[in-house]
């Protein structure tokens, strides 16, 4: 767990330089990166661009399909300005695993490819000079990891990645590395909870520095002007006649904090927030005190070139896609995203169900892509693979707890709950986590077709539902989709039926669509047929009152293993994976621009 994730700043205290672009990057299948001396750097690297995955960049497939240990390094300045300050790198993702070396000195290890980790290299560095930093990663994949996999070896020697899910194993420094320099004793964390009515707001702060000493703190609205102070390392900012903020209607205050030592400033660090409250009341999700019905998507950070890259021009230009489709929330599936997406997502008021990516803990899943044929949670990898995801879920919530455009924690993908073997794992994980979030935002995973109601044993844990759906495509699919639709229509009923009241979001459902693929009457992997069964779902949650929330999979087309079930990937995108609209796209605008925000 990592002690503290704020993101890098530059201010009068504290220093940020981006050592993005082109880094040293080398394969080392035989593993002797060390014995070879490449922890100070190596001959004939390639030329590798950096926030970026390595593997499309090549044109043979050894590169782009390998799977094992390499090499990244960078030679970085460090200016004698920075002596008496805490030296920092800061890696926003090493996918999956990484070993920093500064010099030739190990730093530090970190296990978990999709979120931030710091190393400390004050005593490694030479001020004044050139310096240099190496990382030793990996992208095995294993069934005590996430996400879960197995990693198998050809017959020739070479490895190759078995994922247990449904997107490619883009490995990296898929995001961008800061060399940081901040105050010794600095701030290191802080959090904050809303209390809010139409002539009132309160924000209850806390802040975590690496010494005991006085806390000013100040909340200025968007025009600069200081509306709230307040002093100590806790305390209330009470705003009046405060804006909040509104889904689809953002406001964001800037929050200061100011370290006072010896009574004189040491640190300081600002962030944007927003003024609003979550809240799951029977099956109405609120925000605000306001029912609101989920429009969105489920999403992936994937595009062409790059990966699994951030890349700010892709997610400007989703974002750009969200509002003119109407939608309102997306789910990060099925890892976190990116720091600036949840920034992007502050400032445009979108609700973001931020997911950690314990994916593939499922047999179906696994035989899906060819793997286990016993329940995900009898295996004897449970009690490693534990340790890893309550250790990222950790993070997760330690790194995203300050964005208002966080709605809910999901803490799984599908995993195998109609077992009795998910129900101490489950248990322990949602006793483990219920304090992480000091706003105790609700909690949930998303429930495969084989977890029904009636099948899985884990709805007790989940504050609201989310379901991953597929009649029309996984089964019941082409003129057989009437009984899909009655077959999800009997499952609604049982819930209706039931004494649970918690609102359902529809998570996933979808069909793989070639664009441009037109037939009459329509035929699967036409638009036409992609928007038939579009609109047989929207039948059945205008029948329901508890289904509060719908995303269908996914926002655009994206990269998936090679297999005889995909065309080159994953083609259930509502949009193009070079973000073109399907004609799905119009009909879900219509539906989506005509509902009222509570609908
Ligand atoms: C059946 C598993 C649920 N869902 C997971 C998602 O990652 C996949 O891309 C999607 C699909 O197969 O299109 C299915």
């Amino acid at each position: 767990m990592e002690k503290g994730l704020l993101y890098p700043v530059t201010n009068k205290f504290r220093e940020d330089q981006k050592l993005d672009g082109l880094w040293d990057f080398k394969f080392d299948p035989a593993e002797q990166g060390e014995a070879k001396g490449w922890t100070t750097g190596f001959d004939d690297p390639i030329k590798m661009p950096v926030p970026a995955s390595f593997n499309d960049f090549f044109t043979d497939k050894d590169s782009r399909e390998y799977t094992g240990d390499f090499w990244y390094a960078k030679k970085f300045f460090v200016p004698t300005y920075m002596d008496g300050k805490a030296i920092q790198l800061r890696f926003g993702a090493a996918t999956h695993r990484a070993t920093v070396y500064v010099n030739g000195k190990e730093i530090r290890s970190h296990e978990g490819g999709f979120l931030p980790f710091t190393a400390d290299i004050s005593d490694a560095v030479k001020l004044g000079k050139e310096n240099i930093v190496a990382l030793k990663m990996n992208n095995e994949l294993h069934r005590d990891a996430l996400p879960a996999g197995d990693t198998a070896t050809l017959k020739n020697g070479k490895k190759m990645a078995k994922p247990f899910f449904d997107f490619y194993n883009y490995s990296g420094l898929n995001r961008s590395v800061h060399l940081l320099a901040v105050p010794k004793e600095n701030i290191y964390d802080y959090s904050t909870t809303y209390e809010v009515s139409d002539d009132q707001a309160t924000v209850h702060y806390s802040v975590e520095a690496t010494k005991d000493a006085d806390v000013k703190v100040s909340l200025a609205d968007e025009d600069g002007n200081v509306v709230a102070t307040s002093e100590g390392k806790s305390g209330d900012l009470v705003v009046k006649n405060p804006t909040l903020w509104q889904v689809r209607d953002a406001y964001l205050y800037t929050i200061k904090f100011e370290l006072i030592d010896g009574g004189k400033a040491v640190d300081e660090y600002s962030d944007e927030i927003g003024l609003r409250t979550i809240e799951i009341k029977g099956h109405e999700i609120l925000v605000n005190h306001k029912s609101v019905y989920l429009r969105g998507f489920g999403r992936h950070e994937d595009s062409i070139y790059a990966g699994r890259a951030f890349d700010l021009n892709v997610e400007r230009r989703d974002m750009n896609l969200m509002d003119w489709i109407g939608a309102n929330s997306f789910r990060s599936s099925h890892y976190p995203y990116d720091e600036q997406v949840y920034k992007f997502a502050d400032r445009e008021g979108i609700l973001i169900t931020d997911e950690v990516p314990a994916v593939g803990f499922k047999m179906a899943a696994a035989s899906f892509l060819g793997g286990l044929d016993q329940s995900f949670f009898d295996g004897d990898w449970i009690d490693e693979l534990y340790k890893k995801h309550i250790d990222q879920v950790r993070d997760m919530i330690k790194r995203d707890k300050n964005h208002p455009s966080v709605l809910a924690w999901s803490l799984c993908n599908e995993p195998d709950t109609s077992t009795d073997s998910a129900v101490p794992y489950f248990t322990k994980l949602f006793n483990d986590s219920k304090d992480l979030d000091p706003e105790k935002r609700p909690r949930t995973f998303t429930l495969n077709e084989d977890d029904t109601f009636e099948k899985s044993k884990c709805l007790q844990f989940p504050d609201f539902y989310l379901l991953n759906r597929y009649p029309g495509w996984y089964h019941k699919w082409g003129y057989e989709i009437s009984d899909g639709e009655a077959g999800l229509r009997a499952e609604l009923d049982e819930w209706k039926n039931s004494d649970i009241d918690k609102p359902i979001v529809f998570s996933e459902y979808g069909a793989d669509t070639e664009p441009g693929l037109h037939k009459l009457p329509s035929i699967m992997w036409s638009e036409e047929y992609q928007i038939e069964l579009l609109d047989m779902f929207d039948r059945v949650f205008d029948s329901y009152d508890f289904v509060r929330g719908e995303q269908p999979w996914n926002l655009a087309d994206f990269q998936t293993v090679e297999g005889n079930m995909r065309v080159n990937g994953n083609k259930k995108g509502i949009f193009t994976r070079d973000r073109q609209p399907k004609a799905a796209a119009f009909f879900l605008k219509k539906r989506w621009t005509s509902l009222p925000l509570d609908y």
